[in-house]
């Protein structure tokens, strides 16, 4: 008997809504939070069922519908209830990823096989995310630092526990490739979620650079990549990209993910206060931020990957390049203290959270 599968995937009582939403997936800026709410709080089956479905990837690897319902519904009930690296966080990504896997510059240049690794890589790669770094987990002798020997350890827990899911047969979709598709296919997700730890952010930006600065281009202006080495470089790249887009994004969607992400990092700082640990940056919530981390992370890591990711694919990720700027000098002008200095006491007890400075630019 053959349950029969929702139109979306998931059940709703939002049908047309969630139809009209998801005929956007192919836009950049599509709201994971509103999917969330019409989806059943299931944006990420719904989003990467959507995805596989646009791409023809069940047809192409004889994937059993119900299979990849099955599967996406138990990885996305493997996402923590964490405020940020929760299922709405890996359905974005994976949405994001899909989107820049669409890039003009980067037409024909991966194969079907690529392109599922892609996504399915982009789906699974916070699952069972605790809510804590890497350092903490470090820091605190936690059974999964013990585990992965203090080296990239949320990385190798999210990758074990999407491969372990994949085991039972009624979740396996990828039951009907070839042996050496699913080597291929299990290589280039590791990869691809290992480039997801931060440590490794300026070795791929710096790879990155070399890579544009002897870009080869066919007639068309699309890029050539004749090694593995460089097709892994530049998926990696793309994860990392997907992982670090929400300062790319419309401004109301950017400081929701960043409400999100400050929750978390205060979290772990009560944490590490109530272990008489030192709290790490950014994770007080009793001090505002200092203004050098609030712009930090878009001036010195997000905007340098971003730049060199769309002269790469120039002019395709031009339109997101110029979001971000403008997100940039949005948050910049609300975070130079005001010249005069009779209006400091206003700005001066403003606590530097996103939530305030919004309400600073609204009032
Ligand atoms: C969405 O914002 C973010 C989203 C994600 C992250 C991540 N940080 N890191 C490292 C760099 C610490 C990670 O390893 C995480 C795991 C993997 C990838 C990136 C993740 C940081 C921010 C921020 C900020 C940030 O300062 N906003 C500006 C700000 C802060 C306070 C008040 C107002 C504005
Ligand atoms: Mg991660
Ligand atoms: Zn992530």
């Amino acid at each position: 008997r053959k349950d029969s599968i929702p139109e979306l995937g998931v059940q709703t009582f939002h049908t047309d809504e969630l139809r009209s939403l998801m005929s956007h997936i192919d836009d950049w800026g599509l709201d994971t939070f509103r999917i969330e709410d019409l989806s059943g709080q299931r944006p990420l089956t719904a989003i990467t069922y959507k995805i596989f479905q646009e791409r023809f990837l069940l047809r192409t690897y004889a994937i059993e519908p119900h299979t990849l319902i099955s599967y996406l519904l138990t990885l996305e009930d493997h996402y923590q209830q964490v405020p940020y690296h929760n299922k709405a966080h890996g359905a974005d990504v994976c949405q994001s990823m899909h989107v820049l896997l669409n890039a003009s510059a980067l037409d024909g240049v991966f194969t079907e096989l690529e392109i599922m690794s892609a996504i399915f890589a982009s789906a699974v790669h916070d699952v069972d995310h605790p809510g804590v770094t890497n350092q903490f987990l470090i820091n605190t002798r936690n059974d999964l630092a013990i585990m992965y020997n203090d080296e990239s350890v949320l990385e190798n827990h999210h990758l074990a526990v999407a491969f372990k899911l994949l085991q039972a047969d009624e979740r396996n979709i990828f039951s009907n490739l070839a042996a050496k598709q699913i080597k291929t296919l299990r290589k280039m997700v590791i990869d691809m979620v290992l480039a997801t730890d931060m440590s490794k952010h300026m070795k791929l930006l710096a790879d990155l650079k070399t890579m544009v600065e002897s870009k080869k281009v066919t007639g068309n202006n699309i890029i050539m990549l004749e090694s593995y080495d460089d097709r892994i470089q530049v998926l990696q790249n793309m994860i990392h990209c997907a992982d670090l887009s929400n300062p790319t994004k419309p401004l109301d969607i950017y400081i929701k993910w960043t409400d999100r992400i400050m929750e978390e990092f205060w979290r772990q700082g009560d944490k590490e206060r109530d272990l008489g640990l030192e709290i790490s940056p950014m994770c007080d919530r009793h001090v505002a931020s200092v203004e050098k981390h609030q712009v930090g992370f878009i001036e010195f890591i997000v905007h340098p990957l971003w730049e060199t990711w769309a002269d790469l694919v120039y002019p395709d990720a031009s339109a997101i390049l110029e979001t971000l700027e403008q997100n940039r000098d949005w948050y910049q002008a609300r975070l130079s203290p005001p010249s005069s200095s009779s209006s400091s006491t206003t700005t001066g007890n403003l606590s530097n959270s996103p939530t305030n400075i919004h309400i600073v630019s609204v009032h």
